[in-house]
């Protein structure tokens, strides 16, 4: 990862030495948890995306210097880890006087903005550098801006002049410590100082996502981005059946009957494929096999088809937190002749699924038992998802 790697002349000051008082529980804002991730490794997620090499000092309360520096090292992201101050403003002069030499374009981001994209980032060095002073992440005014007074209505403020101001805010190196040397009042954000001391400061497009932590409710706003984003994780599964043909019975494979073939020798209907394909799901999904789940002791499944084992492996699966990606399954026999029915057989196997089923069919060239014509057989292989 190329955080502070040598000379970087990007410097990224992020503060959360905060106590985070509006979110009331007690426990500096950076260092609560959300997901199993506290705040502030969550904010360093955009930093450590970014393909350029940067210098990034970490503000926090005192008392949190020695426990995130180790928790720094394990995550391997290099940073100085500082303490910060009674105000935002004096956390993030205390961030820039640790900063390298080498650094000439500095970014100051709050960790409270724990999910902002590293292309927000991007944005604001590439408009730095471009224009040579202060750039900052704004979102649109959505709402109708009024002031008000002893909760009175007064005037309504044209909301095309304003936006909602974001973090990283980014500026020349030089202006940005001279903003800070001169500071005579506490401001609000950086930007502010910035033009106080006379430079001017361009903006950039926002993210929704860039949204502050601050009450109660922005954590569950932050729970409900999480879970929008999980990525379901993948399992694949195979399964494998094989029946005898036994002449006097009716054939059912693929869920199908085949009028006039010889069937399959079985407990149920001997359908190879459905088996094979019951097989796959499960063992996908580490829920057991068929045999252990349904076996030949339970009177309902004597002579069962297809839909009835199907419909009872989805919903073990269902029950189980995972959701069918899709299903290929081969049959190996010399009959019947699959290739008419196949469309046939996928619409009524992939509908009792609830997900993409295909079907294929071969034969041996006369080798081994499905050549000889003693049985069929069939091969499943299935993809599950597990929720993330
Ligand atoms: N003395 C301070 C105050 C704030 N911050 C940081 O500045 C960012 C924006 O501040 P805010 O969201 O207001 O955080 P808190 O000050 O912690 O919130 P509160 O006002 O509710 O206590 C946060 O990442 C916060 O950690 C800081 O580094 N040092
Ligand atoms: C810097 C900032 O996040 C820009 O919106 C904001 O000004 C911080 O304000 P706070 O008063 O520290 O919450």
């Amino acid at each position: 990862m190329p955080v502070n790697e040598a000379a970087p002349r990007v410097g990224v000051v992020v503060v959360a030495a905060g106590s985070g008082t509006r979110l009331g529980l007690g426990v500096p804002k950076a260092f609560v948890e959300i997901a199993g991730r506290s705040i502030l490794d969550r904010s360093l997620d955009a930093v450590r995306g970014l393909g350029e090499p940067v210098a990034l000092v970490i503000v926090v309360p005192s008392e949190a210097v020695a426990p995130t520096t180790e928790m720094l090292v394990a995550a391997g992201t290099r940073a100085e880890v500082v303490a910060g101050g009674t105000t935002r403003q004096r956390s993030v002069a205390l961030g820039l006087a640790v900063l390298p030499d080498t650094v000439e374009t500095v970014l100051v981001h709050d960790a409270a903005r724990a999910f902002t994209p590293t292309a927000v980032f991007e944005r604001v060095v590439a408009e730095v550098r471009a224009s040579g002073h202060g750039a900052i992440p704004v979102l649109p005014v959505t709402d109708t801006v009024r002031r008000v007074s002893e909760r009175m209505c007064g005037e309504t403020v044209d909301r095309s002049t304003l936006a909602a101001v974001q973090t990283p805010q980014g500026f020349p190196r030089a202006q940005l410590q001279q903003a800070y040397d001169e500071a005579a009042d506490d401001l609000t954000d950086d930007a502010a100082l910035v033009m106080a001391a006379g430079h001017p400061v361009s903006t950039v497009d926002g993210d929704a996502s860039s949204f502050k932590i601050t009450a109660p409710d922005d954590l569950r706003r932050a729970d409900d981005l999480l879970r929008r984003n999980a990525v379901p994780v993948p399992r694949t599964g195979v399964g494998i059946d094989a029946h005898s043909f036994d002449p006097e019975a009716p054939l059912w494979v693929a869920g199908l009957h085949w009028p006039g073939e010889p069937g399959l020798a079985g407990h149920s209907d001997g359908d190879v494929v459905a088996h094979a394909i019951c097989d796959a799901l499960l063992g996908a999904a580490g829920l057991g096999d068929l045999g252990s789940l349904f076996g030949t002791a339970d009177p309902a499944l004597e002579g069962a088809h297809a839909e009835v084992f199907l419909v009872r492996t989805r919903a073990v699966l269902e029950a189980a937190g995972f959701r069918i990606g899709n299903v290929s399954v081969q049959l190996v026999a010399n009959r019947p002749r699959f290739s008419a029915r196949k469309a046939e057989a996928d619409a009524l196997l992939g509908g009792l699924l609830g997900a993409p089923v295909s079907v294929t069919a071969t034969t041996t060239d006369g080798l081994g038992f499905p050549g000889r014509g003693d049985g069929a057989t069939a091969i499943a292989t299935a993809l599950v998802f597990a929720a993330a």
